[in-house]
């Protein structure tokens, strides 16, 4: 699954709003098409959650293990000389993909949003394994705060921080299966905003979290 190409770009959700780099267009390699250039970096994405819920699952002999911890040197050997300011980087700055080009949390594939709320689903791979086939009680905030952080941040809104974010855990929620992820506005007040959102498997409620979101003054971090 996760190495499904995105079925089509989502539109609406998770645009922070005019940055630097988004008044310049969506970060890619320099020269690069950044269309297709967010293609490929999909399913670079992909492929490195593939990897790690590959290697979560496994228990390679010794020799393999070796083979791979010299392969990955290499490639951050490789990598390192590219290294670039955090403004010009793509690594979960494409909000034009569904999983922001990133693998820290979670795919969020969004199926429906508009200015006040937003639906998907989400597959938490065997990286994210806590225990007993349940999701790390760590990774359910980390999604809560990217779908909550993506809509607080949406449309027009100047930009917002995290101010708290609360997490109910209702019942396990599993490794594996497709879930249901959905946020909604609460109130929108001066700089505070109050999200909440779901996590459902099925009927099931898995997870509810509730966010304040508080905008940034001229010159916040
Ligand atoms: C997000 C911008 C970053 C830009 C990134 C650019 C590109 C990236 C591209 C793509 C990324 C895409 C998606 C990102 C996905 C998710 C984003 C998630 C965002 C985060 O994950 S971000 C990290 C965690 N986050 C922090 O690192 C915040 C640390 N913190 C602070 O930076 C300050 O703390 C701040 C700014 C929050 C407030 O500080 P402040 O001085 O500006 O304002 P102040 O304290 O006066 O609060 C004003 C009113 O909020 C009330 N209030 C405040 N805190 C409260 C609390 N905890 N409980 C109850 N009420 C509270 C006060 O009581 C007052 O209320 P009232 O006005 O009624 O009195």
């Amino acid at each position: 699954m996760t190495s499904q190409p995105n079925p089509e770009p989502h539109k609406g959700f998770g645009d922070l709003g005019e940055r630097p780099w988004k008044a310049a267009g969506l970060p890619a390699h320099p020269g690069a098409d950044p269309a297709a250039y967010g293609r490929s970096w999909e399913t670079l994405a992909n492929a490195l959650s593939g990897f790690l819920d590959a290697l979560a699952e496994s228990v390679p002999g010794r020799e393999t293990v070796e083979a791979l911890a010299a392969d990955l040197t290499t490639w951050s050997d490789k990598l390192k000389p590219l290294a670039s300011p955090e403004r010009d980087r793509v690594f979960g700055r494409r909000t034009d993909l569904h999983g922001r080009g990133q693998s820290m949390s979670p795919k969020l594939v969004v199926i429906r949003s508009d200015r006040d709320s937003v639906e998907g689903t989400v597959h938490f791979g065997s990286y994210f394994l806590g225990g007993n086939g349940a999701v790390h009680g760590g990774a359910i905030p980390l999604i809560f705060d990217e779908i909550l952080g993506r809509l607080a941040n949406s449309a027009d809104r100047p930009p917002s921080r995290t101010a708290y974010l609360h997490t109910d855990f209702r019942s396990i929620t599993p490794i594996g299966p497709d879930l249901s992820i959905r946020a909604w506005f609460v109130s929108e007040e001066g700089r505070k905003r109050i999200l909440r959102a779901t996590i459902h498997h099925g009927d099931t409620l898995c997870a509810e979290a509730e966010g304040l979101f508080v905008a940034l003054r001229p010159g916040q971090p």
